[in-house]
């Protein structure tokens, strides 16, 4: 297998991660390269441990008790597992988006100046600059600049996930999660989503969970695959789909696995 060590540098780098959801074991040694400013996604069968991996990168689990991490993942090469590190902060450098959008029960406007206003004060003219900027990053400003007041449950769904995405880039991270981003989506949102994650890897690093293989394909630099916990493989998302070096992920790719 070729090393999970990536060449390019590194945002976040993976070292000897488990986690347990209490005694069960779902993610096994894992070690692993996020290259920064470029898409990696993650892909594998339902249940493999793709979002549990990507939900450690900000620390999602501390929300339970019963699950835990250990080993590294190291952020800019610092620790983001050790506990004296601020999650809030943490947060706001690691930003994440669900599979279902999920706007908050305010105003569209409201939706993005929310976060923002927990870790910067700025003025009302500085705001209505970020909301707009924020917008205009997630393909919705056209869309929706004459109702800004609106509630943001009105909007369709895939112009909820990119208010979702333009509420996850307002507070400037340098690391946007991405949960199945489109799985509720129709294929023309679908594809707006997946340009905008064109556009936004010139700025973030984005980590992708998706089970769609041609969507992998398409908007990721990197992949890695993933299965009962472990990470099979990993590579330049050209040479994973072309030339696989383990047989597993070749017949993943190829819809002969199950
Ligand atoms: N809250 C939980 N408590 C106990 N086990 C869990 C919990 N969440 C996930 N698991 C288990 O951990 C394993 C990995 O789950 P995870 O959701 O990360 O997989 P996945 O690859 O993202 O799956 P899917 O593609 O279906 O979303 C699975 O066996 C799952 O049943």
């Amino acid at each position: 297998m070729p090393s999970p060590i990536a060449v390019a540098p590194a945002k976040l780098a993976v070292r000897d991660l488990n986690f347990h959801y209490g005694r069960f074991h779902a993610l096994k040694n894992i070690c692993l390269d996020i290259p920064d400013k470029q898409v990696t996604a993650f892909i594998g069968p339902s249940g493999c441990g793709k979002s549990t991996l990507l939900r450690t990168f900000n620390r999602m689990f501390e929300l339970y008790p019963e699950q835990r991490a250990s080993g590294q993942i190291l952020l800019d090469g610092e620790d983001l597992l050790d506990a004296r590190r601020d999650v809030a902060l943490l947060r706001a450098r690691v930003g994440m988006v669900f599979q279902k959008p999920t706007p908050f029960p305010m105003s569209i406007y409201d939706n993005i100046a929310f976060g923002v206003k927990l870790f910067e004060r700025l003025s009302a003219a500085d705001m209505d600059e970020r909301v707009e900027w924020a917008l205009r990053k997630a393909a919705l400003w056209s869309e929706v600049k004459d109702k800004l007041r609106h509630s943001g449950a009105g909007l369709s769904g895939g112009q909820q996930q990119r208010l979702c995405i333009a509420r996850g880039i307002a507070v400037l991270p340098e690391v946007l999660l991405l949960d199945e981003p489109c799985s509720a989506l129709d294929p023309i949102s679908t594809a707006k989503i997946e340009e905008l994650i064109a556009e936004l890897k010139k700025d973030y690093t984005v980590v992708i969970v998706t089970h769609n293989m041609q969507q992998a394909a398409r908007v990721s630099d990197w992949t890695a695959y993933m299965y009962l916990g472990e990470l099979v493989e990993f590579g330049e998302t050209e040479a994973m789909f072309f030339k696989p070096q383990r047989r597993e992920t070749e017949d993943y790719i190829t819809g002969r696995f199950g």
